[in-house]
């Protein structure tokens, strides 16, 4: 396994600008998610190190080798890398054995040991001769992953590799799927429109949109301390509120609240909280901004309430994520607390 370098990467498709100046490291053995909407350039981003699309500029390695870069561009076949395409498109008249073979090169398709190996490594052991329309959804997912991983590629990449599956089969077939990866020291590169895939997959998430990189870094520091308004809204649910900062402290309808960066102001602007920041505290409780239950959603494991803080000027209704173990409260008046600190985005 290698560490995959991408640098300055432009792509255009036909009069389209696809990729813009794109840089992105994915450490050896390490997974790094690319996380954007429909139409950013994810497929794209994969082609291009996968060698199917001519880049216009900028680098791309894979260890020291440099596949594409100025008059170079090595064939698909030379770069070691393998593609997992977003529906598994195993071979329906091929067993699950041979379709794995068929990752290898011609003259270890017969009687590899590998063809078991990877299978156990994504908890298909002994379904060789399984046919593909045998399976589940999710075990053809994982044979695509094996057969991926059967010529212990470079590199690996994932095309919205979980999109297909129903809700309740995503979150297994995810973690073995990561686990698989683990285990056989993969550098991985997976791209996805899905938040919770990408924060709970991925070693470091990079953020596109419209062919840029916005944001690169660990899913905690994407989720909690995003670069600006557009990667807060897009990794997860936000609450914004208006806000003028001064010495740190930013003045807003849920009152002074502390911002974690060094903001010292005086600045006007935004600050948002995640919902799980927010804490809904009984009507006569002393502390807390006032405000009143609209409507919610329940989720099993958690659920979202509406609220409407009280007054004039203090902006649109926002959802509080509340625990499902406890009372989840009826409409009505309640007060609403802050914990940890908000994140500040000055306007203008
Ligand atoms: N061959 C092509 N010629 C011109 N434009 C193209 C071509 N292929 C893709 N595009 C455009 O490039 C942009 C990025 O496409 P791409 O498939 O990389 O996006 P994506 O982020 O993978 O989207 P999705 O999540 O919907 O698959 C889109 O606007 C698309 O219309």
């Amino acid at each position: 396994m290698s560490t995959l370098t991408i640098r300055d990467l432009d792509v255009t498709l036909g009069e389209m600008a696809v990729l813009r100046g794109v840089d992105l490291e994915v450490p050896s053995g390490s997974v790094t998610a690319v996380l954007g909407p429909s139409g950013c350039g994810k497929t794209t981003l994969l082609r291009a190190v996968a060698g199917f699309v001519r880049p216009e500029g900028g680098e791309i390695r894979i260890g020291d080798a440099v596949v594409v870069g100025p008059g170079r561009h090595l064939a698909p076949e030379r770069r070691g890398v393998a593609l997992v395409p977003q529906e598994g498109a195993l071979f329906p008249h091929l067993s699950v054995g041979q379709n794995v073979a068929f990752g290898l090169p011609r003259s270890e398709r017969r009687r590899s040991p590998r063809v078991a190996e990877v299978l156990e490594l994504v908890g298909l052991a002994g379904y060789e001769d399984r046919r593909p329309d045998e399976l589940s959804g999710g075990q053809q997912q994982r044979v695509a992953v094996a057969r991926a991983l059967a010529p212990d590629p470079s590199v690996v990449l994932l095309d919205e590799p979980f999109s297909a599956l129903d809700a309740s089969l995503r979150e297994s077939v995810r973690s073995q799927v990561r686990d698989a990866l683990d285990r056989s020291r993969a550098t991985a590169l997976v791209v996805t429109h899905d938040q919770d895939e990408a924060l709970s997959v991925a070693d470091s998430v990079a953020v596109l949109d419209e062919g840029r990189i916005l944001m690169h870094a660990t899913p905690q520091d994407v989720y909690r301390a995003p670069t600006g308004l557009g990667v807060a809204r897009f990794v997860g649910q936000c609450v914004e509120l208006p806000a003028d900062v001064t010495g740190g402290v930013a003045a807003t309808a849920l009152g002074a609240l502390a911002v974690d960066a060094a903001v010292a102001g005086p600045a006007h602007g935004v600050v948002m909280l995640r919902p799980e920041q927010l804490r809904l505290l009984p009507a006569d409780a002393p502390d807390g901004t006032a405000g009143e239950v609209v409507g919610g959603e329940y989720f099993g494991h958690d659920a979202l309430v509406r609220v409407r803080l009280s007054g004039p000027g203090t902006g649109p209704p926002f959802d509080v994520q509340v625990r499902t173990l406890g009372e989840i409260p009826e409409r009505g008046p309640v007060r609403v607390a802050v914990r940890g600190a908000a994140r500040f985005y000055p306007l203008g």
